[in-house]
């Protein structure tokens, strides 16, 4: 187990500190309007160890919308659910086009790239969708338990805004049913969608969360077994290879970690057999990742020397 030295609570203030003015060289997502309304300036981040510590600084406690980092956990459940048959739907390689890409899903006949860009993760809430009576609570109540705590809702202002500027996620979606790659209708599999991206969380609740991504599938709190030693090595896998989108090369040139990130600012960091790093602050670079939240774990694994490629 890395050591964490005994001034890394001053250590993560000076870090955010020296962040401060950064969010202005990104701009905050506004095709989800609702997202627009954030303060741009807020950011906070934890750090969350597999033996209970929590080191916390800034917004760490205030919610956000989730976004793209719910896809970590609907393709848990969707493994869980279906296991291998899911591959057979959905590939694992990096994409190399943006999060909301169109253009690839066709050529490569209505099988997305990976779970974790847009048209992927719409497949994984099909399986969800037709897997479930009540979709969208199972996605929740799995939320809140893997947290801890029953303060995690579905924000509707953002769920709205998604839904009536939804057309490009519709497009996918009704792109890979037309090649017979989504089993319920067009409509409720995006309903579960938005909803699960409209998830509003803090970095303290993600982190706690993600645990058992860095603990080969056991939530330590709980000791409750969330996924297979097998898939948390995949989900793992799949997130250093594609969880920053189209800077997931440059992410694991830098910094070295299974990473996911989301539009409303947040990004969450696997760091096997330590913990998880989650920090958040809306404004984007041009892939659509938080830049303060990328510098902040940029900054937390040098400090703490926590590439996985080390
Ligand atoms: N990268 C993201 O966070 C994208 C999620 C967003 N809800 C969308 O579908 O466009």
């Amino acid at each position: 187990m890395r050591k964490i030295p005994d001034d890394f609570k001053s250590k993560l203030h000076n870090l955010l500190t020296l962040q401060t003015l950064s969010y202005k060289e990104g701009n905050v997502a506004d095709y989800i309007p609702a997202l627009a309304q954030v303060p741009p300036e807020l950011m906070g981040v934890v750090v969350a160890t597999i033996d209970g510590k929590v080191f916390t600084a800034g917004d760490y406690d205030t919610q956000f919308s989730i976004q793209s980092i719910s896809k970590i956990f609907g393709l848990v459940m969707a493994m869980n659910r279906v296991g291998d048959n899911l591959w057979k739907r959905v590939n694992m390689e990096p994409s190399g086009q943006p999060f909301n890409s169109i253009i690839q899903l066709e050529w490569e006949k209505g099988i997305p790239r990976n779970p974790v860009i847009n048209a992927g993760a719409i497949l994984v809430a099909d399986v969800l969708a037709s897997h479930y009576s009540a979709s969208k609570l199972a996605f929740l109540s799995f939320m809140r338990s893997l947290a801890n705590d029953e303060n995690i809702y579905i924000d509707q202002e953002v769920n709205q805004s998604e839904l009536i500027h939804g057309n490009r996620n519709a497009a996918l979606a009704y792109l890979m049913k037309s090649f017979g790659n989504i089993e319920a209708e067009v409509p409720d599999v995006l309903t579960h969608y938005f909803a699960q991206c409209s998830v509003s969380m803090s970095c303290k609740q993600l982190a706690q969360s993600l645990l058992f991504l860095a603990n080969k599938g056991i939530h330590p709190l709980s000791n409750k077994k969330i996924c297979t030693p097998k898939d948390a090595h995949r989900v793992n896998a799949i997130l250093s290879t594609s969880g920053m989108y189209d800077q997931s090369g440059e992410f694991a040139f830098s910094v070295g970690l299974p990473a996911k990130s989301g539009v409303g600012g947040g990004i969450v960091a696997v760091v096997p057999n330590f913990g998880v790093i989650c920090a958040w602050s809306p404004p984007l670079n041009s892939f659509g990742n938080s830049v303060v939240g990328m510098n902040l774990i940029a900054g937390i694994a040098e400090e703490l020397g926590l590439s996985i490629y080390h």
